[in-house]
């Protein structure tokens, strides 16, 4: 089969992936990436708060020539969005983040590592050459382990830091996962960044090589950090002359903190849903946290993007650019690297032709001025 064919086999539509996901991954992996905590009301919230807003396009403007690009921290993407720091991708497809690196750098668009990955910093560094790339940190309760994370990264051509501020207390209430006994940590998934860390290897006994057991022990004793604070956040200031992003701000006053103590750039999100059921949607946080930031740093956004219009109500809402997260994890699972190039593929498409539907030439000229409130059947 060539590429071409290969590409008119797959799916289209975000449904249309998660259903073909559906039909090759193990249960207890497919739950967990599709999942969300408690009833997953927050998770369905993220897709219904885009029925609040309608755009309302502009005619016979000339939208011949178009620019997705957007700038964020001096680099200019060709697109608005980046692929999410998804974590364990070893659970997915055998090509894991190798996969998803790889197609994100074919099309330019930046791709965040989780610390949780299933290949290393340096792995997924050295398949994307030059091609733009973050490191989303997780910070552990050992200091010494996340400095050198922070180190690595640096090192390996990462060019901002994600610092996770959602999950420091524990992954959230996950009923599917909690069925199916899904503990990806206890066969050391997850683990690759620590593994192959000096700092983290000199602090146990034995080489992971040797005991693994011990090494998961060890991983699992500091990987959580519910005593994480903002006191913690100069310290990271100080570390690193790299852009640093908090992801998980859902209220104005957390991002004012953010940016008081010099944090570069914001992500307002949920996690997916997957982290404290009934908490706000990230749409419906977004235009709140943009009026407190007044575009003094960048607000990213994710939580239930899947298409153009996402994309672009998001950014008429304030955000600067989105991530997008199962959209591309599907594609890793149908196809690795050549399921999430065709999903990155068709969200670029989708954004050029509806971007040129709503009368606007480019990214810039997006603004509140595009939406209305949903006057009718589609409230919340
Ligand atoms: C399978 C999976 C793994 C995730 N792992 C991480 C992670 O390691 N680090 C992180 O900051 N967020 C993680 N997230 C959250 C995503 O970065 C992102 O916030 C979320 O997926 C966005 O919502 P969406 O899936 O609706 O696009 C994960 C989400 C999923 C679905
Ligand atoms: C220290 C947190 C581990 C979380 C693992 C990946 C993740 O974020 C998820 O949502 O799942």
């Amino acid at each position: 089969m060539t590429n071409e064919d290969l590409a008119k086999s797959f799916p289209v539509t975000f449904e249309d992936w998660e259903n073909r996901a559906r039909t090759i991954l193990p249960v207890s992996s497919f739950d967990y990436i599709t999942g969300g905590a408690g009833s997953e009301e927050t998770m369905r919230a993220n897709r219904t708060v885009f029925l609040r807003w309608h755009i309302q396009p502009r005619v016979l403007s000339d939208v011949s020539k178009r620019d997705l690009t957007v700038t964020l921290f001096g680099r200019t993407f060709p697109a608005p969005f980046l692929l999410a720091p998804l974590g364990i991708q070893g659970v997915t497809h055998p090509e894991a983040e190798l996969g998803s690196a790889r197609a994100a750098s074919r099309l330019g668009i930046p791709f965040i590592l989780s610390t949780v990955a299933s290949r290393t910093i340096e792995q997924v560094a050295y398949v994307m050459g030059g091609a733009p790339r973050w490191f989303q940190l997780f910070w552990p309760t050992d200091n010494d382990v996340m400095v050198s994370l922070v180190r690595r990264a640096e090192k390996a051509g990462y060019s901002a830091i994600v610092l996770t501020v959602d999950t420091a207390a524990g992954f959230g209430w996950r009923p599917r996962s909690i069925r199916n006994h899904f503990y990806p940590f206890l066969f050391g998934e997850g683990m690759a960044n620590f593994i192959s860390d000096p700092v983290f290897r000199s602090k146990l006994k034995q080489p992971p090589e040797k005991d693994m057991y011990a090494a998961i022990m060890q991983f699992l004793k500091i990987i959580w950090n519910p005593a994480l604070s903002w006191e913690n956040l100069t310290f990271l200031r100080k570390l690193t002359k790299l852009p640093i992003l908090l992801k998980g701000i859902l209220n104005p006053n957390d991002a004012e903190l953010a940016l008081q103590l010099g944090m570069d750039g914001i992500v307002v999100s949920n996690h997916g849903g997957r982290q404290l059921d009934g908490e706000i949607a990230a749409l419906e946080a977004l235009p709140m946290i943009c009026d407190c930031i007044q575009g003094r740093i960048p607000v990213l956004m994710d939580s239930g993007i899947r298409g153009g219009a996402d994309v672009l109500k998001t950014i008429a809402l304030g955000a600067t650019a989105v991530l997008i997260g199962r959209p591309y994890i599907y594609g890793l699972a149908v196809a690795g690297e050549k399921g999430v190039h065709q999903v990155i593929r068709n969200l670029i498409a989708d954004i050029d032709i509806s971007l040129a539907n709503t009368g606007r030439k480019s990214i810039a000229e997006i603004d509140r001025s595009l939406l209305v409130q949903a006057q009718i059947g589609n409230k919340i």
